[in-house]
């Protein structure tokens, strides 16, 4: 692709982190291997297609970044296609029992609204270099740039009248801790502005148009107690997603509001519901909220169930240490979800503390010769009697057969990198002629069928609430969430550029090597 003078540097840090070599004035992806080359072009597209080229020797071009990124993170909103008056909102924690009383005159004294000109910092740390660990610099000087986004939160004024809204939750993609938390948060929400008209979607997009998938009525009775087990209690699905199809039935079923909580896949979707929508000039606000344990969604501290999984993760990582840790020449090997993402991991061994060697997708590895991970194994067993290591699903798939096969949400379909990398090590110490026990565990589905702890669960009620305030705002077309500690509004698109990533970079990625102690394995 080439590039447009002036250099955007911005985009060669972050391009750099994929291994990206630039030669001239044309760019290219060189990846170690094909998904890490694909998640560098997407980052390619989205940087350099989007974005306005900076000149830095311009004394305005900071106002200038700043009014795109102003222009990028401003919430689409109902008024910007259809005529609609606010009115004053019916959510308020003065308002008194009994419920009648919740269309009555606004407590003026409550200070719980959000004011739709407040804002966050979404970037908190002023690198003095773009050589600092983890450094995102806009310009070479990596020049101090405030980037505000949204508060996310109630409003004084609202854009519907609450006692005719039918507002309708889905859930779509592969399970997660925490989707029943967040169902019945909405729920007790849009109940708490009055709502009287709920339903549930079942088993994500198929729910829209196939017949035998009727709505489910939800209420306080129906989701009372739906947190206290795992799962979907809408069910989930991959696949099936046609916009048009979609949007139709949401004008048959005359919703007002739809709540999409999925992954990346589903957020696309969302947006391209949201946008035929706004075509049809509907008066529909749909809004997402990110799930996924892999937590590949930008911008985020982290999406619920995250937590769970990462603790989940601890008891296989901890068996397998057992089992390592007793057998003669024991060698532990788990493998946890992480489709595109490393994250789970590299929190999970950083968690744990006894694992030795860490693998994940961003980060290419060498299984054989002098500096490979089979030549580290060798040396645990030599200097320690055993070895655990934890590798993620889309590691290393460079070095297995592609089929090339998707999933009906068109997710490529991996192979499996741990059944490999136990036969590798196996084979290995029986030509060198080394005694070795390995131990695999695939503690896959048991990390993300389970219920959501503690913190999860609270993420999860933050986020339900203010997925019903952004709705009520009148705000389409965005998620919901938590950036550096704060609750924020983000416009879809800028959520799934890319998959968010482990940045190798990163001071979280060095504080895992730092504790496993693994060598560069390249
Ligand atoms: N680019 C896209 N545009 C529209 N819908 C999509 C897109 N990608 C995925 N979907 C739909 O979103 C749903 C969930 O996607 P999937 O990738 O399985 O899970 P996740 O949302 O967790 O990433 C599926 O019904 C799928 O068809
Ligand atoms: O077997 P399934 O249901 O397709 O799920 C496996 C996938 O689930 C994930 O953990 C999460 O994927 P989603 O975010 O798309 O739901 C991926 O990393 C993994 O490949
Ligand atoms: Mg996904």
């Amino acid at each position: 692709m080439a590039l447009a003078s002036p250099v955007d540097y911005a985009s060669i840090i972050q391009l750099n982190r994929f291994g990206l070599l630039s030669c001239g004035n044309r760019l290219r992806c060189i990846g170690y291997e094909k998904k890490t080359r694909a998640a560098c072009q997407l980052v390619v597209r989205a940087t350099f297609v989007d974005r306005p080229k900076l000149d830095f020797s311009n004394p305005n071009w900071k106002k200038q970044f700043q009014e795109d990124f102003d222009r990028r993170f401003s919430l689409p909103h109902l008024t910007d296609v259809i005529d609609v008056e606010p009115r004053p909102t019916t959510f308020s924690l003065k308002s008194r029992t009994p419920l009648e009383n919740i269309s009555g005159s606004l407590e003026e004294s409550w200070n719980g609204y959000v004011n739709d000109d407040d804002r966050a910092l979404l970037k908190v740390i002023k690198f003095a270099s773009s050589t600092s660990a983890g450094a995102d610099c806009i310009d070479p000087d990596c020049s101090w740039v405030e980037q505000w986004v949204h508060r996310a939160g109630p409003r004084k004024q609202i854009y519907f009248e609450p006692q005719c809204v039918k507002a309708g939750i889905v859930t779509c993609g592969g399970l997660c801790p925490g989707l029943n938390d967040v169902i019945r948060q909405i729920v007790l929400t849009l109940e708490k502005y009055g709502v009287k008209n709920i339903v549930g979607i079942q088993h994500g997009f198929r729910g829209f148009f196939e017949d035998h998938l009727s709505e489910v009525p939800l209420n306080t009775h129906v989701v009372q107690n739906i947190n206290l087990a795992g799962g979907s209690f809408l069910g989930v699905s991959r696949g099936g997603a046609s916009i048009s199809d979609i949007v139709d039935s949401i004008q048959a079923r005359r919703l007002d509001m739809l709540f999409v909580l999925g992954g990346n896949g589903t957020h696309a979707g969302a947006n391209a519901i949201h946008a035929e929508c706004r075509k049809r000039k509907l008066k529909v606000s749909i809004v997402g909220v990110p799930k996924t344990i892999d937590n590949d969604i930008l911008l985020m501290d982290k999406t619920f169930g995250f937590d769970t999984a990462v603790e989940a993760a601890q008891r296989a990582i901890n068996s397998a240490y057992i089992e390592a840790h007793s057998a003669f020449h024991g060698i532990g090997l788990v493998k946890l979800m992480g489709r595109s993402s490393g994250f789970i991991t590299m929190h999970a061994s950083l968690s744990s503390g006894q694992v030795d060697i860490c693998l994940i997708p961003e980060v290419p590895f060498t299984l054989d010769g002098p500096n490979g991970v089979l030549r580290h194994v060798e040396h645990l067993i030599e200097t320690k009697g055993f070895a655990l290591i934890c590798i993620a699903e889309g590691a290393g798939q460079e070095y297995l057969q592609k089929s090339n096969a998707t999933d009906a949400s068109g997710n490529m379909i991996l192979s499996d990198i741990g059944v490999h990398l136990q036969q590798k090590i196996k084979s290995h110490f029986r030509e060198i002629g080394v005694h070795s026990d390995v131990k695999y565990i695939d503690p896959t589905y048991m990390l993300r069928a389970v219920r959501a702890n503690a913190s999860d669960a609270i993420l999860c009620t933050v986020l339900g609430q203010n997925a019903v305030h952004g709705a009520f705002a009148g705000f389409s077309g965005i998620t919901t969430g938590v950036c550096n500690t704060h609750n924020v509004y983000l416009p879809i698109p800028e959520v799934i550029k890319t998959p968010r990533l482990v940045d190798p970079n990163s001071r979280m990625w060095h504080r895992c090597l730092t504790s496993t102690g693994q060598p560069d394995f390249h």
